[in-house]
Order: structure tokens, then sequence, then C-alpha cells
């Protein structure tokens, strides 16, 4: 098996060998070594691997042991758990090396890292999330690693980043998988609104044609992918992703290219088969020797180009979790609680106001929550500036006499009163936005950072600092927001929510989506954002199906009333701990 980088040709035999400028990496590096989150995309990292029904210690384990044909340098090898020893014994053993092994050690390694990965779908996952970072491994050895000097070759950068594209098209298969779901429940998710995830560099668009009138159809499923349907092109569905290769995209297109009226993925599957002859070459293995053995190792995603291959080859869904039902895509029952998945704040907003948080506030890895206050003074204001504030619309509210936010969120408060105008019942409208000539309030921020597996203790916001009314917007990655019972068990631990639906609820919170807590659920319900990379959320709306969503850095901008006296800082203890 032969891997295609940047539509290049098959390796060159020697593996001595630079491609660095067939690499599409961003800036950034990331240094890996035994010790960090991402040990285990080295090869050394003790992941076993089945070769036809033997476990190796990792992947490095087997790739040594191919080196030789010998079945009991193989198995002494297996046996050996020490890195090192192992590397002992084939120096001790150099003679009995394959002839051709430098011919081949390549692809080899090729066909090692896909079992490995195929073996441990969790390190796709890890793998997913670099995205396309260089990926530094310090490892001694300067073939694979940048060795002692920190001068090596780092070839298992090259190798990892050739298994980029078939988690990819696994993801893009999700995708079409949930689009076809749609597409055969008309009532699924309308939504006004499409984007492509602020993490994407678009560079590779994938598009089928839609089958029917349907309005705006929206899924974002992980930093790296996403999809839309838009009504008014006939392009109905993209793919962004960067790093698929040529041969990986025209394997997708072959493979995406109509699905039939109320259609499911099988259609599309057997469209594909039609396409075929604008699928990748299927490269053939020049190492069969090695891996002859269908069940061990099956195709690779380029083997035939289908669609229904990658599906069943490529990257493996984890299992579901345990005793957990997938978030819902709207709002649970909660007494107070207004969530809309079809209110998005308009793209451009969305992705302005997390760049202006990522630029302004998080600078620094150690900053994750930013508080932001106003002040009521209104002696100090003339009149004529808290005139200048009010709106023309007469269904919009003042924002403050006196406020102290930065107009970026003055804006955005403007906004949210538009699009939760008749959305939100008058009373609570009225609660968050106050008509000109109510009595003047301050408010509070909070700018909430999230990386993949941060979250917040589930919480009530301080009842002796803030008053009712609590709304919030989320930016980047979706999360899942977890809400239980006050009084309730969950209610103060972190984590899963409980199986009495009438004491908890998770609610799945896209890009640009609001919630609003009042009443009930601001002050008999907690809220809290489990620690973890990755949620568990329906397929789409109403559905009892779930699938993981992988998270990306999250952005919270949330707004909520300060008591009289609370603008004061200090002596109160903080509104929430983040973890
Ligand atoms: O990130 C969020 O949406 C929630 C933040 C929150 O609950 C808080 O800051 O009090
Ligand atoms: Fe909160």
């Amino acid at each position: 098996m032969h891997s295609m980088r940047g539509g290049q040709p098959p390796r060159a035999p020697s593996p001595a060998r630079s491609t660095h400028s067939m690499r599409s990496h961003t800036p950034i590096q990331i240094l890996i070594d035994a010790a960090s989150d991402l040990a285990g995309l080295m090869h050394t990292s003790p992941h076993q691997v089945n070769f036809k029904g033997d476990m190796f210690p990792s992947a490095f384990h087997l790739l040594q042991a191919l080196r030789f044909s010998n079945p009991d340098l193989r198995e002494l090898i297996r046996h050996t758990r020490s890195v090192d020893e192992v590397r002992d014994i084939v120096n001790q053993n150099h003679g009995l090396i394959r002839p051709d092994w430098e011919n081949i050690v390549l692809d080899v390694m090729d066909d090692v890292l896909v079992q490995k990965f195929r073996q441990h779908p969790d390190l796709m996952h890890l793998l997913l999330n670099t995205q396309l970072a260089e990926l530094i491994f310090n490892d001694r050895d300067d073939f694979w690693g940048v060795g002692i000097d920190g001068r090596g070759a780092n070839e298992l950068d090259y190798e990892v980043y050739d298994l980029l594209p078939s988690g990819i098209l696994s993801l893009c298969s999700r995708i079409l998988d949930e689009f076809s779901l749609a597409l055969s429940q008309p009532s699924a998710i309308p939504i006004n609104h499409c984007r492509t995830s602020a993490f994407v560099q678009p560079e590779t668009a994938v598009s089928i044609r839609r089958p029917s009138a349907f309005t705006h159809y929206y899924l974002t499923h992980s930093p790296i992918a996403s999809g839309a349907v838009d009504t008014d092109t006939d392009t109905a569905f993209k793919v962004n992703v960067p790093h698929l290769t040529a041969a990986a995209t025209r394997t997708l297109k072959a493979s995406l290219v109509t699905v039939p009226g109320g259609g499911c993925l099988q259609a599309a599957q057997d469209q594909a088969m039609q396409y075929n002859t604008y699928s990748s070459p299927s490269a053939g293995s020049d190492i069969d020797s090695l891996f002859d053995e269908p069940e061990a190792f099956p195709e690779t995603i380029f083997g035939d180009g289908s669609l229904a291959s990658s599906l069943s080859s490529s990257y493996i869904e984890p299992p579901p979790p345990v005793n957990e039902k997938p978030a819902t895509r709207t709002a649970p029952p909660i007494q107070g609680l207004y969530f809309d998945p079809n209110i998005i704040l308009p793209d451009e907003l969305a992705e302005d106001l997390l760049q202006k948080c990522m630029n302004t506030y998080f600078h620094h890895e150690d900053v994750n929550q930013v508080m932001l206050f106003e002040r009521v003074v209104p002696q100090q204001v003339p009149p004529s500036a808290a005139l200048s504030m009010l709106s023309e619309d007469s269904t919009q509210s003042v924002i403050s006499p006196a406020s102290q936010f930065p107009s970026f969120l003055t804006d955005l408060l403007h906004t949210l009163s538009k699009c939760m105008n008749g959305v939100l019942p008058s009373d609570t409208h009225e609660l968050l936005f106050p008509p000109a000539g109510s009595p003047p309030k301050a408010r509070q921020a909070i700018i909430n950072l999230y990386r993949p597996g941060e979250g917040i203790t589930p919480h009530v916001d301080l009842l002796d600092r803030f008053g009712d009314g609590i709304i919030g917007v989320s930016l980047g990655s979706g999360c899942v927001m977890q809400f239980a019972k006050a009084n309730s068990k969950q209610g103060l631990e972190v984590g899963h929510g409980s199986d009495d639906e009438s004491e908890s609820a998770a609610v799945f919170l896209p890009h640009g989506s609001v919630y609003v807590m009042s009443g009930k659920a601001r002050y008999d319900w907690t809220h809290g954002i489990a620690g973890r990379k990755e949620d568990w959320v329906q397929t789409c709306a109403d559905s009892g199906r779930g699938r993981w969503v992988m998270r990306s850095i999250r952005v919270s901008i949330t707004f909520r009333w300060l008591l009289p006296g609370a603008d004061i800082v200090g002596g109160l203890p903080d509104a929430t701990a983040k973890y």
C-alpha cells in the first residue's frame, strides 16, 4: 500500500528523502514526547497492535519485528517490553534484516500505523485535534523522531499526516449520514443561517446536489469539517477540509455525488459506485508478503475509492458512553430556560466576536475567564449621551445609560435584544432588556474560554451578587451544557447527567447560539459543562441516536444583572469556578 501526499506519486523507495515543502502545515508546532498528552501518536507508545492475531506491545515493536523474516526473532521482539532492549536485539541481528528493508520501511510503517489507529480510534481523535500543526517527535531515533540533537528527519510526522485523510473522510461520511437522515425527516432543524467552521481554512469544497426544496439545514461536527445546505445555490452540502489530498478529494467527490430525494446513505453509496471512474487510482502494494491477510489488514481507504469502503474500513467511532443519553439539540423542558437552535447570531458577527475575545483577552495560556462590569452612575451621563444610546427601534431597550462595557458587548446586547424579541415571553425579554425609562441597572459580563477538555463546575450563579435573567452566547466549538436540579445530587457533581430526566438535562449549544436562564432555570437548577474533549449528542433533533462531537476552542459571553452594591468588586467570592 502506498500513501499519496499532496497529490505526489507514491513515495520514493529510499527513506532518505525530504518532502517538507509538500506539507500544508499551519505554523504551529507541537512538541511530543513520552510525557505529552499526545504521546499516543508516537510509534513507541504502549498501544498494542494486533498483527495476524498476535499482539505486539506497540507499533514500534511490530515495525522492528517486521524487519526480520525469522519467526523466532519476531517472537523475541514481540515478547520484549523495553524499547531499548528491542533496539539492542535489532542491532545484534543486523545481518538478518530483510535485504529490501530500506526500500519498504516507509510503506510498512504506513500500514503499521493504519492498523494502530484503526485499533485505537481514540488516537484518531487526538490526531484530528492537532489539525495541521507540525508534530515534532522528541524521540532519540533520528529517523522517526528529531533525535538527540533535535535535527533528525522527524519522519513520523509525515506518517501520521498521511493518516489524516482517512479520519477526515470518515467525519465527512458521518456528516453525509446526518444529512441523509435530515432529508428523510423534513421537519429536522430548519435553520436560518449557514456557516463554515471558524477553524477551517477552506481549501476543498465538495458538493452534492440537493434534491428537494428544503430550507437551510445546518450541521457542525468538528472543528475541521462542517456542512450546510443552502437553498439559494445548487451547492447543497459543503465539506471544507484543508487536509484532503487531491486523491482523497477525488474519492470523496465520487462518493458524495447525489443524494436522491429523501435520500439515504445507501443511495449515495450506490451512486458512488457509478462514479468510480473518478476515484483515486488504486495503489497496489509491493509488500504483499507482509500484509497479505485481508482480515488483519483490510484495504486502505483509497483502495477502491468507494464511500462504502471508507465507511467500513476507516476511522471507527468510539463506543457510546454507558448510561448517558445523547444531549438534545433542542431546549429541555426546564421552566425559564430558553434555547432555540434556530436562533443563531449572524455568522460574521459570531466570528468577529470570537476573534475579538481571543485577541483581546486570551493571549496568555493561563487566562480562561474575564469578568467585565458596568456601573450605574446616571448623573455622570449628560442626557444627550443617554438618549443617543436609545434605539430608534421601539422593540429595543436601553442598555445602560452609563455602560462601561466595550462597544462590542453593548452592540451584542442590542443584537440579542432584537433577535430574542418574539422568541422570549415578553416579561422575560423585558427582564433582560428593560424598556426605556426603567430604573438603571448594571450588568456583569463573563467571557469564558474553554479549551478542549475544559469545563465549568455545575453551579447556580451567585444568589447574593446577581439578579434574575442570564443570557449567554456560545462561540466557536459547540459543547454540551448540563443542567441538574440544584437540590439533587447531580447538581453538585461534575460529569454525566442523571437518568432521571426530570432532575437533569443536557443540551448541545452550537456556535452562535443563544440561551437564557430565568426564574426556575436560574435559581433552582445548576448549569455546568463537563471537562471533556468530546460530547455525546443527538444526531439531529428528535433523534434517539447519538454521535460524538469533538470540541475545539469555545468562548462564551454571558450577561447577568448585578444586584445593588455588587458592582463594587472584592469581598464576595467569584461567581464561578472553572476547571
Ligand atoms: O460557558 C457558558 O456558557 C456558561 C458560563 C457560566 O455559567 C458562568 O460563567 O457563570
Ligand atoms: Fe453560570
